[in-house]
């Protein structure tokens, strides 16, 4: 096993009711500024019942965060914020909401220009606490200290990450993801599955625990993932996909093993051209990369195989196989695997490449040697 350093502070209220326990964690001084998407949650009540938790305090509001948030919308934000003292801010949606939050909360107090967050990693020494109402389960930022930012001028698509924005308390209740469309349930399943391959899916470490909860989270999506599409009304499906998805990423499987992130980064690139949600891009992604990168990943796609699908037989047919499962499931989740048929132009497979050099992104994956052209063979295989 790896050396490891390992705290989540983040604290989890989960199930039917959870937001109205929100007030115990918030001060009852603060000024909170609520922060929402597109008015899913303003529709459906989930605004009232947050503000309803919080009496006596002080409350503004900031909506329209977009999907793939960008530092124009957010700039907006920070704005209202320091000119109204917010001293506290809660994330009411997704990631992107919860992502964007974090860069408001890491912007207000910078000196200096915010964007140098992403595109310089400038240290952020302070932040505004925040905290999370979930709405979609997918990408494990309630309990994490990462968040992807876009910038619309430029099409680029950041990460920041820093502990200074590690969520003080999320509010998990199920039922406040029942009115997600189909499409959005099963982008958060693949999203959370891929997750957990980046920590797991590279060569063998050691970490046979790592390994068992990895495998453990895996299983439950592969189950309860196609149950929670069935019956998108049943609350017990739908949290089991909510607590894989924090559990995927906030931090425990990932402690003492080697990560991967090549899939993350080469579908940033492909959102921030295209638009295509991001655990879209994933779904096309992922069985290109784990083939061009059979060899360097051998022994552990083998024991995926076997362990999460079942297989059995030679080991160059478990490869096979495991991969063309993994196609399969997110198919069957009504998820495109294919750059053509997500409708994306076969000139990505040049363009990804250059984006990445750009960003200074030339040595991914475990262990770094994923250049240029191997993205560019990647994506070829994606076609
Ligand atoms: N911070 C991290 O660790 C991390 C990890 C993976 C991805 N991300 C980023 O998160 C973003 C994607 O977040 P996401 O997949 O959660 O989707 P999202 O937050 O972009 O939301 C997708 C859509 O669903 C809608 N929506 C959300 N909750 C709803 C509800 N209950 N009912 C109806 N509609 C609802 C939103 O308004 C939006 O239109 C991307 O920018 C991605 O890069 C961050």
């Amino acid at each position: 096993m790896l050396d490891f350093a390992y705290v989540n502070p983040t604290k989890i209220l989960f199930g039917a009711g959870c937001i109205a326990k929100l007030g115990k964690e918030i001060p009852a001084d603060a000024h909170v500024l609520v922060t929402y998407g597109g008015g899913s949650a303003e529709r459906n009540g989930t605004l009232a019942e947050v503000e309803a938790a919080l009496p006596g305090r002080r409350i503004s509001r900031f909506g329209g965060i977009e999907p793939n948030p960008t530092y124009e919308t957010l700039m907006r934000a920070v704005e209202q914020a320091r000119r109204d003292g917010v001293d506290f801010l809660l994330a009411v949606g997704g990631g992107s909401v919860i992502d964007g939050t974090k860069f408001i909360a890491a912007a207000i107090p910078f000196e200096g220009e915010p964007w140098d967050i992403l595109a310089r990693q400038a240290r952020v020494t302070r932040a505004v606490p925040l905290g999370v109402v979930l709405t979609l389960p997918a990408t494990g930022s309630e309990s994490n200290a990462f968040a992807v930012i876009s910038r619309a001028a430029t099409q680029d698509k950041l990460a920041f990450s820093t502990p200074k924005v590690f969520p003080r308390v999320a509010a998990l209740d199920p039922a406040r993801t029942l009115s997600l469309p189909e499409r959005q349930v099963a982008n958060g399943i693949v999203d959370a599955f891929v997750h957990v391959i980046e920590q797991y899916l590279t060569y063998p470490a050691e970490a046979p625990l790592q390994d068992r909860l990895a495998e453990g989270i895996l299983l439950t999506l592969i189950e309860e993932g196609p149950k929670t599409l069935a019956d998108p009304t049943a609350p017990g499906p739908r949290g089991s996909l909510m607590w894989c998805a924090t559990l995927g990423l906030n931090g425990l499987i990932g402690a003492g093993v080697p990560q991967d992130w090549a899939t993350h980064l080469i579908g940033h690139e492909i959102t921030a051209l295209t638009g295509l949600d991001h655990g879209r891009t994933l779904a096309i992604v992922l069985p290109a990369l784990l083939d061009v990168r059979r060899e360097a990943k051998r022994a552990k796609l083998i024991q995926f195989g076997k362990r999460v699908w079942g297989l059995s037989g030679d080991d160059d047919s478990v490869i096979d196989q495991a991969i063309a499962r993994t196609r399969a499931f997110f198919e069957s989740l009504g998820v495109a695997t294919r750059l053509s048929a997500a409708g994306l132009a076969p000139d990505l497979v040049e363009r990804i490449p250059e984006r990445l050099t750009a960003h200074g992104l030339t040595a991914l994956g475990e262990r770094q040697d994923i250049g240029p052209d191997t993205v560019a063979e990647i994506l070829r295989r994606a076609l």
